[in-house]
């Protein structure tokens, strides 16, 4: 028998500093795919706006403050996992409120968008890569 598709729906967020640097943060030990660098962000809850789950996410794990106004969208991430189907809308986001603190992650680091295919993400990620740096340069 096979079990009904899980669909998980992530909200990310590409912070871009005045340079065209991304922040990208390293997952914490312990939970899934620990160690990769991926785009910050979480889990919709039930009844939650993904843009809301954005602005949460950004304060719990960054410290920041973002405006829904200023937050656009890119594009989005869809791919099989083992045991869900991640859909991650990806926005982008060049103004906030606050410094950027490491709450939850490993590391964080800026990177031009043409090094992220030098560092370990996500396989869901990867994808993201070329509409970034169309949009930043490399
Ligand atoms: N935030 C984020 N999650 C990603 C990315 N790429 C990717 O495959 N994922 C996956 C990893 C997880 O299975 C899922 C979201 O995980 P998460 O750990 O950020 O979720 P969360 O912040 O709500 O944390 P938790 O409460 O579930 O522990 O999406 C990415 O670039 N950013
Ligand atoms: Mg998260």
């Amino acid at each position: 028998m096979t079990l009904p598709l899980k669909i998980t729906l992530v909200a990310a967020c590409a912070l871009v500093d005045a340079d065209g640097r991304v922040l990208v943060a390293q997952r914490p030990e312990g939970k899934a795919l620990a160690g990769l660098w991926e785009f910050p962000g979480g889990k919709v809850e039930p009844g939650e706006r993904p843009e809301a789950t954005l602005i949460r996410e950004l304060d719990e794990e960054l410290g920041i403050a973002v405006k829904e106004a200023c937050l656009a969208p890119l594009t989005f991430a869809s791919h099989a996992y083992e045991t869900f189907h991640l859909l991650m809308p990806l926005w982008i986001c060049r103004r906030w409120e606050g410094s950027i603190q490491r709450k939850e992650h490993q590391a964080l680091q800026w990177l031009r968008p043409a090094r992220l295919r030098d560092i370990p993400m996500p396989p869901a990620d990867e994808p993201l890569i070329p509409a970034l740096i169309d949009l930043l340069g490399p």
